[in-house]
């Protein structure tokens, strides 16, 4: 149900002007910082805020302010709810996504794109779908899309953000092809996105190096295998390190070094289809919102980048740059990431 009804690529598509009209309030939040010339932002939690702004209204509807949740705040209980403290906001998850459905129970105006409850409402008690579903199934995936959804995204938009300040040349080469591609006067859009070449050579070599989500989620065969050579049993948990994969120096060249240039010609993806660069898994279990991953995370880079020239803040040197990591489910940068914008489209 999540991969044909929630995830897939016409879902996704009606979505557009949501993610248009989300990411416009956040170039105009940062166009209003840049004039107070000089001053950085904190691009971590500017992109964090829209991740998790886009996320809601595709999954529920509307965004949520922070005081209509919880004393902690939604961002706050909700980060809080995937790590270990799951059990102790389990009931304020409950009453909330309770009022959700019962709000989408009620009839709406019919005017927006059905957020991901009113798709999974539509199935419930139904004796006809294939789904047979009930509220303890949609409040768990209400959840699971939430958890999938908010950081990988704008983790991956964050190091693809700190690369590029940290190689300049490709950070040009990148605002040279959007020049060229999109010109300074208006913004980049949806259908700019596949005529960019080399933004999405850079968002490889940033999967590369930094796959959100590094070890993928646990696997088991299902039957007595062998692999390149190793026997691995039946209901064997089988953890695949897709950092070290992306990193390994028998797969690639200058395999520490960001080269976003290397994909030139090449015909590697991320898609899964070859084993070097998985930052998505491969195979059935492969991850499911990857159109939606790739496109939020392209749409988002592109904007920031043409909008925007950015500079580090205290005069420090792109190699001085801390790209320090904090290993978890997901790994994201150890110090937020803060740079000097100047809005840089003649409108
Ligand atoms: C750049 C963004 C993203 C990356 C790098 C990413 C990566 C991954 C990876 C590596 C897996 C595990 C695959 C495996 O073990 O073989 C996964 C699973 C999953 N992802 Fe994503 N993901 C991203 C965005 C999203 C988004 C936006 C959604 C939308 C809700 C999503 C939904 C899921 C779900 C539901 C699963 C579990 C699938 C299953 O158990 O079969 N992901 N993702």
């Amino acid at each position: 149900m999540c991969t044909i009804e929630l995830l897939s690529n016409h879902k996704i598509n009606s979505f557009k002007s949501m993610r248009r009209e989300e990411v416009s309030l956040c170039v105009e939040s940062i166009r209003a910082a840049a004039n107070n010339r000089g001053v950085a932002v904190d691009l971590s939690d500017k992109v964090s805020s829209l991740s998790v702004d886009m996320s809601c209204r595709m999954v529920l509807g509307k965004k949520y302010r922070d005081e209509e949740f919880d004393a902690r705040g939604f961002k706050a209980v909700v980060r809080e709810g995937f790590t270990k403290r799951m059990k102790s906001v389990n009931k304020a998850f409950d009453n909330l996504f309770e009022k959700i459905i019962e709000e989408h129970l009620q009839p709406n105006d019919g005017e927006r794109s059905k957020d991901f409850v009113d798709v999974m409402v539509g199935f419930m008690g139904s004796e006809e779908s294939e789904y047979r579903i009930e509220r303890p199934h949609i409040k768990a995936i209400i959840l699971d899309m939430l958890a999938a959804s908010m950081d990988t995204s704008s983790t991956t938009i964050e190091w693809a953000l700190s690369e590029l300040m940290r190689h300049p040349k490709a950070m040009n080469k990148v605002q040279k092809e959007l020049e060229n591609v999109v010109g300074l006067d208006r913004m980049v859009e949806e259908s700019d996105l596949e005529k960019l070449e080399y933004l999405n050579m850079v968002l490889k070599e940033t999967l590369r190096l930094h796959p959100v989500v590094p070890l993928l989620l646990p696997h088991a065969a299902i039957k007595d295998c062998t692999v390149n050579g190793y026997h691995i049993p039946n209901k064997s948990h089988v953890i695949i390190n897709a950092w070290a994969i992306g990193r390994d120096p028998s797969a690639w060249s200058d395999a520490e070094e960001f080269i976003p240039e290397r994909f030139e010609g090449s015909n590697i993806d991320v898609r899964g289809n070859h084993f070097e660069l998985i930052p998505f898994g491969s195979g059935r279990r492969r991850c499911p919102g990857m159109h939606l991953g790739l496109t939020v995370v392209k749409i988002v880079l592109a904007q920031l980048v043409h909008c925007f020239d950015w500079e580090l803040p205290d005069s420090m040197l792109p190699e001085e740059l801390d790209m320090t990591e904090v290993f978890g489910l997901t790994i994201s940068r150890a110090k937020h990431l803060r740079a000097i914008p100047s809005y840089r489209l003649h409108k």
